[in-house]
């Protein structure tokens, strides 16, 4: 698509005040817009500007800046412009580049954090490591619309947990030494364990990033069962998990509602932040009984005596994914 190019409508429909279908001169291309913000230039004449998305064979949204003239005295009442502005550009390049940088320094910060708190015995190195699992996933999803509407954005993003995992390689090989990165993500300060739960959690990371991305909810849920799931399980289940698992006594029934409850919640929470965003829509109707359903295969999946085959941070988000997929067909 060439940079800059403006055309003016051939027909315009109004649907709703803020969403307006526009059957263009492209091939019949569907554009929608969303309000961005509105600029009075004088008294009788205002122009709205929108952030417009093309969604043309369900290919990723371009982006379009174009802006409504709208006046009371001059006719037609209206006029459209369109400055189309391939996303792809420049300065989708440069957001992307730059929101990998400041999550990459998000994610050393935090690590940095928890790594301080333990060495001041203010937190047990057990909960530090599950506080992380817990955050680590969540706050990257929670960054992904600072990305772009570029279809590298995914790519630059996927970038922060794969540098993750290089520097859990190095230091679970003794290649390097990281002490708080050890001390914040490991059971017993062992670097090998650096290569187990750890790695396969920024694994699921950059797999959940790259094929699914924010404009589906089957990432994210997968992500959400991993980090509020099973994070969560571990925290309450160690604490209050007196009555144990029947098929699995490392296990309990505390830390598996624990499982359910908390994967459901954070699952919601971000399938609303998304979509209040408008990546993508919902029917909440269906959507809450289906995360409930994913949630609880997962909590069975999670319950199983299955760890020294495989570990949770793998068999969680997959199944997880395998639902939600089936769910949501995204
Ligand atoms: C402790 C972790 C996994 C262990 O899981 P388990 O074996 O206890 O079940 C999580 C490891 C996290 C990793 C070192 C850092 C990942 C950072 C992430 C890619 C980006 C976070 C960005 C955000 C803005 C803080
Ligand atoms: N469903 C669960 C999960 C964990 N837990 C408790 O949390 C501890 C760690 O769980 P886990 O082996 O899944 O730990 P990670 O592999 O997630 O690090 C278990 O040894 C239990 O004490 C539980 O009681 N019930």
């Amino acid at each position: 698509m060439n940079l800059g190019k403006s055309f003016s409508t051939s027909l315009l429909s109004l649907t709703t005040p803020s969403l307006l279908q526009f059957h263009s001169n492209f091939n019949s291309k569907f554009l929608f817009l969303l309000p961005k913000h509105t600029t009075t230039k004088n008294t009788n004449q205002q122009q709205h500007r929108f952030r417009m998305y093309a969604n043309n064979s369900l290919q990723v949204p371009d982006l379009f800046l174009c802006s409504i003239s709208t006046s009371t005295t001059s006719k037609p009442p209206f006029a459209l412009h369109l400055d189309i502005l391939d996303s792809t550009g420049n300065s989708a390049l440069w957001q992307d580049a730059g929101a990998a940088a400041l999550v990459s320094v998000g994610a050393y910060c935090l690590v940095r954090f928890f790594d301080n708190l333990t060495e001041r015995n203010l937190i047990k190195q057990s909960l530090s490591r599950k506080v992380v699992h817990i955050l680590s996933g969540s706050l990257f999803m929670l960054s992904w619309p600072i990305f772009s509407n570029s279809t590298e954005a995914r790519y630059f993003a996927a970038f922060v947990p794969l540098l993750n995992c290089l520097r859990l390689v190095l230091n679970g090989l003794s290649l390097a030494t990281d002490e708080g990165l050890v001390k914040s993500v490991t059971r017993e300060g062992n670097p090998k364990e650096l290569l187990r739960g750890p790695l396969y959690y920024v694994l699921m990371l950059i797999a959940s990033a790259v094929l699914f991305w924010r404009e589906s909810p089957v990432g994210m849920i997968a992500l959400a069962m991993m980090c509020g799931g099973d994070g969560f399980a571990d925290i309450i289940g160690r604490r209050f998990g007196s009555v144990k698992i029947p098929y699995n006594q490392q296990k309990s029934l505390a830390g598996s509602f624990s499982m359910f409850l908390f994967g459901f919640l954070f699952s919601i929470m971000l399938l609303y932040y998304f979509s209040a965003l408008g990546f993508f829509q919902l029917d909440w109707s269906s959507t809450v009984g289906k995360v409930a359903l994913v949630a609880l295969v997962a909590t069975i999946v999670e319950s199983l005596p299955t760890t020294e085959i495989v570990d949770d941070n793998i068999t969680v988000p997959l199944s997880s994914m395998l639902m939600a997929f089936m769910f949501f067909s995204y």
